[in-house]
């Protein structure tokens, strides 16, 4: 793929100066370690989930004072000085959680082990130390000195042992090997574009002054710390302002999230409400992407008086439904809360709703959201304006305004690549290769990226047991921990989180200056938005990947696509080693961790039922409160049908594939627990049945749209429809054995007579019973 990079391969963004430097070393174009990252902002898991409401109050305080700079790289886009701080309103979202906690968290678990750890081989040397006072007692002054010699190598071991966070200076020191993947030099004059390259569908003098935007929101963007709109801006707005169906497309983190709310705000402010009705209704396809595009809502529409409800899953639904019943104007919602709402708080409705928004509309339109979304779409209002945002196009919409900023598969603009090479036979040095970049060449603002929930719970526990500060994000967690690890990472208390693909999409976390990937996500798509969470805003950031022998493929087209250089990072393999060592020794730790984790919930699960019992025994039936079934647009059995047919869809895919498959699954089973080989090979395999299943759905004609398929029949068209089956469909539907033998055989006598065919039939099949009489 020498070809692939085109003549984009150059956008090379700052790494020129580390070139020279190791030139000087002998290697090809390769860049230091020390080679500064730029900070900025993020937040989302193989999982996806949705949420509940806040009303804000109106008139927010502004920001602190306005920041320079064309794009401000300090931008935050939480408050710091206002009536609501950091963290998306990340207070105000934790105060809807349940109370109910862990007992003790993982990481006290994990301290825990580790201290338990420390004093065994505390007290296994102090043992030792008296054993060999006691030899030392009959002994030649000689034999002493090497004894001491001896002990002393003996304690280092020891300590590294206990220890997992100590590593020999030349771990720590000795470098990795860069390589330019793609060996194109850079050509002269074309220098790296800045955040605004590619951008050619709009008016470069655009300034928001220029936009019409009203005085309240420019007072926002500026207390914000905007000073110039991004490409996407520049083009999405006047657009939207048009009230113009739009699908926009850009790059991660160029900033669409106010390139569709800012025209929606000015049309609210515009045209004020006649009644209080919810006009705009914006959904996302994860709860914490709601929480923040809630939060930069807000900051936008902090000096108008807009209210806003966040109404996503995981948070208090009762609150949410008292927020809806106060009709604010901005809804922003994930499907599946929002269908929740619209069964069961009755006033709630969508007929009024002007503009829906679909934010990474390509992941909202799927399969996994297609039969929420149609229930939704179905329920909306049909005289709206409709506006999609995602990194990638996404055809759904009759006669869109189609704003594509960027191409499909490109990356920030300032984010280098990087890929480690795992071979074949060294499947199994995944996690050690993760372990020494961590510890010794991205210490913090680091996302890593798994493929399974399982494997990111493992690598918090391995990562922690070595000391260092992590944190984990997916759906196997309550929304509590879900959030307090974001706002933990957020706040720089955990240098690395460690999450699934429910991080990928749109979370702005500022300051990640690296996102590691286990193993390669399902597809390029994935891979986009996951290394779009460094890099953002125009500021640098970097991604480092390992790729396996199945996983080169991807890698090719990566490097095809890439238009800076990309990197092929080799790691020294007594580096390599060491950490595998390591992580060998540390395995009855990490068992040790997840069994205080199984016995504390068998603990909670008993004491739940044994107070249960309690209650019941004290107090009768009606002590026990049962929570009211809420109503949901599927029946359970409809509900389980579509889950079974997933499901089974799945597995036919796993049975299909390649024998090894089964038999890897079967063995792994069996033996209960898995070999570091065998665990990255599950998260290749995961990936891949992922990339099996979305290539086979998109053979089948796509069927879920942002406009409704057909206009709900009513009056006697209805009955119509609910009658009896065309023949015709009849025909096409009926799989009967029967059935296919007489398609075979043709038409019959008399339906050739019918049709003016030929009476005699190439084979001549000739039976009586015609299927036209038949069917009589
Ligand atoms: N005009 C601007 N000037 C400066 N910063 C901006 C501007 N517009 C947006 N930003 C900042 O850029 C960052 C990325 O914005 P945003 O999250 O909207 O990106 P995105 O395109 O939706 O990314 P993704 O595709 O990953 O969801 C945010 O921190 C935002 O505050």
């Amino acid at each position: 793929q020498k070809s692939s990079a085109g003549p984009h391969a150059v956008l090379a963004s700052g790494s020129g100066f580390c070139d020279n430097m190791l030139a000087d070393l002998g290697l090809i174009g390769t860049i230091g370690e020390d080679d500064e990252v730029p900070v900025e902002p993020e937040s989302d898991s193989g999982d996806e989930e949705e949420e509940g409401p806040i009303v804000l109050g109106r008139r927010q305080k502004a920001l602190g004072k306005n920041r320079s700079a064309d794009f401000n790289p300090d931008f935050v886009f939480t408050e710091k000085e206002g009536t609501y701080d950091g963290s998306w309103a990340l207070a105000d979202v934790m105060s809807q959680l349940k109370k109910k906690r862990a007992a003790t968290t993982i990481d006290e678990k994990i301290e825990k082990v580790r201290k338990k750890r420390k004093t065994e081989v505390k007290e296994a040397k102090s043992g030792k130390l008296e054993k060999e006072k006691e030899t030392k007692e009959g002994s030649e002054p000689k034999e002493q000195e090497d004894l001491q010699g001896n002990d002393e190598e003996g304690s280092e071991d020891e300590a590294s042992e206990t220890d997992y966070s100590s590593a020999d200076e030349n771990i720590l020191t000795k470098a990795d090997t860069l390589k330019v993947k793609d060996r194109k030099k850079k050509k002269k004059g074309q220098e790296a574009g800045g955040f605004f390259e590619d951008a050619s569908q709009y008016d470069e003098n655009l300034s928001f002054q220029d936009m019409n935007l009203s005085r309240p929101l420019l007072k926002a963007i500026t207390a914000m710390g905007f000073k110039q709109p991004t490409p996407i801006q520049k083009a999405c707005i006047p657009v939207g302002l048009l009230g113009k169906d739009i699908c926009a497309c850009a790059a991660t983190g160029t900033g669409k999230t106010a390139a569709f709310a800012l025209p929606v705000l000015e049309r609210l402010i515009y045209k004020p409400r006649q009644a209080p009705v919810t006009r705009v209704l914006v959904l996302v396809p994860t709860r914490e992407l709601g929480i923040q595009v809630h939060s930069v809502t807000r900051q936008l529409a902090q000096f108008c008086n807009i209210t806003t409800c966040l109404a996503v899953g995981g948070l208090d639904v009762k609150s949410q439904e008292a927020a809806l019943r106060a009709a604010p104007d901005i809804l922003i919602a994930t499907p599946g809360r929002l269908i929740d709402h619209l069964h069961n708080c009755p006033s709630f409705h969508l007929s009024s709703i002007e503009v829906l928004i679909l934010d990474e509309a390509d992941r909202m339109l799927d399969e996994y959201f297609e039969e929420q979304m149609k229930e939704i779409i179905r329920m909306c209002s049909h005289h709206r304006q409709t506006i999609i945002a995602a990194s990638f196009p996404t055809t759904r919409l009759p006669n869109p305004v189609r704003i594509f900023v960027n191409s499909n598969t490109d990356v920030a603009p300032f984010l280098r690549q990087e890929f480690i090479r795992i071979r074949p036979n060294r499947e199994g040095d995944r996690e050690a290769i993760v372990a020494a970049l961590l510890t010794r060449t991205f210490t913090d603002h680091v996302m890593l990226f798994t493929q399974t929930k399982k494997q990111a719970h493992r690598m918090h526990i391995l990562l922690g047991l070595m000391g260092l500060q992590v944190g984990e994000l997916h759906g196997n967690l309550s929304q509590t921990q879900r959030l307090e690890a974001l706002r933990r990472f957020k706040d720089e208390q955990i240098d690395i989180l460690v999450a699934t693909d429910v991080a990928a999409r749109g979370l702005d976390i500022e300051g990640v200056k690296t996102v590691i990937n286990f193993t390669m996500p399902n597809t390029i798509k994935h891979y986009v938005h996951r290394v779009g969470r460094t890099a953002r805003a125009g500021r640098a950031g970097r991604s480092v990947s390992l790729v396996g022998e199945d996983e080169r493929k991807m890698l090719k087209e990566i490097v095809k696509a890439a238009k800076a250089p990309v990197k092929a990072r080799i790691l020294p393999q007594d580096v390599i080693l060491k950490f595998r060592d390591k992580i060998e020794k540390m395995e009855k730790d990490v068992y040790a961790v997840l069994q205080l984790e199984a016995e504390e919930k068998e603990m909670q699960q008993s004491e739940a039922q044994i107070n249960t019992a309690k209650r019941l025994l004290e107090k009768g039936k009606e002590a026990v409160v049962q929570e009211p079934e809420r109503n949901w647009f599927q029946t359970k059995e409809e509900r389980k049908k579509e889950k079974i047919a997933k499901a089974l869809q799945e597995f036919d895919l796993a049975l299909r594939g390649k024998k090894k498959r089964k038999k890897f699954m079967k063995d792994a089973k069996k033996k209960g627990e898995m070999t570091a080989e065998e665990r990255s090979q599950f998260e290749i395999l995961k990936a891949q049945m992922f990339a099996e299943r979305l290539a086979k759905r998109n053979r089948r004609a796509k069927r879920a749209r942002a406009m409704p398929e057909e206009e709900p029949v009513r009056g006697p068209a209805k009955k119509q429809k609910q009658g009896k089956k065309s023949v015709f469909d009849e025909e096409l539907t009926n799989t009967s054995k029967k059935a296919l033998k007489q398609y075979r055989a043709g038409p019959s006598f008399e339906e050739r007579k019918q049709l003016g065919l030929p009476h005699q039939r190439r084979g001549g099949n000739f039976k009586s019973k015609s299927r036209y009489k038949r069917r009589k």
